[in-house]
């Protein structure tokens, strides 16, 4: 495994299939970090979808896959993964002919998967990236079959790159633990703001004071585990005073099981990318 924050290349094309939430955070990451718009074409079957694209970012946005892939050479395939099969099968006599690398985001999917809906001999990247892309906040996970040769590599990696930092998966099985930590996690946060919200409204706070404490709290607490160098039991031990409030709010939660609730909560998440690929085969 290694571990990257780079620049990216934004010269070569790259057409992105499929422009929902995923696809507008890493066009949002590109284009923030100084891709040309005109390298960055989009296709999404909604008119609303491709406006706002083209309206925000400048970029060329159109109802079909074959139009958006004209003249790309990375292929950002950012469908879910229940139309994935059909968006590649529809794909494949241009990648047969054009030989693109072809990154897919899905949840799930398998390379191998991908490489027979395009055609075969195809070069297949999984991307595993996370919303926090759209502020170059992100991190995505990264495996490439043996397709893809060392510039393939690195040009995906560069186009990630745009999005946050990038770790490199040897292990294809690992991509749905990949997805289950980093690219639901998010989600996680997001969670625990919310119940922390409610519990502080709970006790009598400002629903606007509660939202500037957690938003605030998490954000330092964010900080302090990317900037500190520190594990973040050491973190955590740092805050609680021995019988004093923390030791109060951690004890609850150990013995309400939140570590067995949070291994549970990822191994069904790999499972459900498992299931995924299998139910969409
Ligand atoms: N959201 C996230 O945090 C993350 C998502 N992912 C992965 O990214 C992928 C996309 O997820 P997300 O962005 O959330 O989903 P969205 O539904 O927001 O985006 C998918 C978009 O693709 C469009 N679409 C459907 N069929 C086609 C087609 N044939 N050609 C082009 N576009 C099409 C959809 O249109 P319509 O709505 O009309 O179907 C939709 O606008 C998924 O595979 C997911 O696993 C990975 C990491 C994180
Ligand atoms: O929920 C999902 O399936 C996608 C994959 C990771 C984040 N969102």
């Amino acid at each position: 495994m290694t571990t990257s924050v780079s620049r990216p290349s934004p010269s070569a094309t790259v057409a992105f299939i499929g422009g929902g939430n995923m696809a507008r955070s890493l066009i949002g990451g590109l284009i923030a970090r100084g891709a040309a718009a005109d390298s960055v074409r989009v296709a999404d079957p909604n008119e609303a979808t491709r406006r706002a694209l083209a309206a925000d970012f400048g970029v060329a946005a159109f109802a079909e896959a074959a139009e958006a892939v004209e003249g790309a050479s990375l292929w950002m395939l950012a469908v879910k993964p229940q139309v994935m099969r059909e968006v590649c099968t529809t794909l494949a006599p241009r990648a047969q002919a054009e030989r693109p690398t072809a990154v897919s985001v899905a949840a799930g999917i398998t390379s191998t998967q991908l490489d027979r809906w395009l055609g075969g001999d195809t070069a297949v990247v999984r991307a595993m990236p996370n919303t926090p892309a759209l502020l170059g906040a992100g991190v995505t996970g990264l495996y490439a079959n043996h397709r893809v040769d060392a510039a393939g590599r690195e040009r995906a990696q560069a186009l990630l790159s745009s999005a946050g930092a990038t770790v490199w998966i040897d292990d294809e099985a690992q991509m749905d633990a990949v997805t289950a930590v980093s690219g639901s996690g998010p989600a996680y946060v997001f969670l625990l703001a919310e119940a922390m919200e409610e519990a502080g409204i709970a006790e009598g706070l400002a629903p606007e004071a509660a939202r500037t404490l957690v938003l605030q709290t998490i954000l330092g607490a964010a900080r302090m585990l990317n900037e500190s160098g520190e594990a973040p039991a050491e973190l955590r031990r740092r805050v609680t005073s021995p019988g004093g409030t923390t030791q109060a709010a951690v004890e609850t939660f150990e013995s309400g099981g939140l570590r067995g609730l949070a291994a549970r909560a990822i191994r069904n998440a790999a499972a459900r990318g498992r299931e995924l690929a299998a139910a969409n085969d």
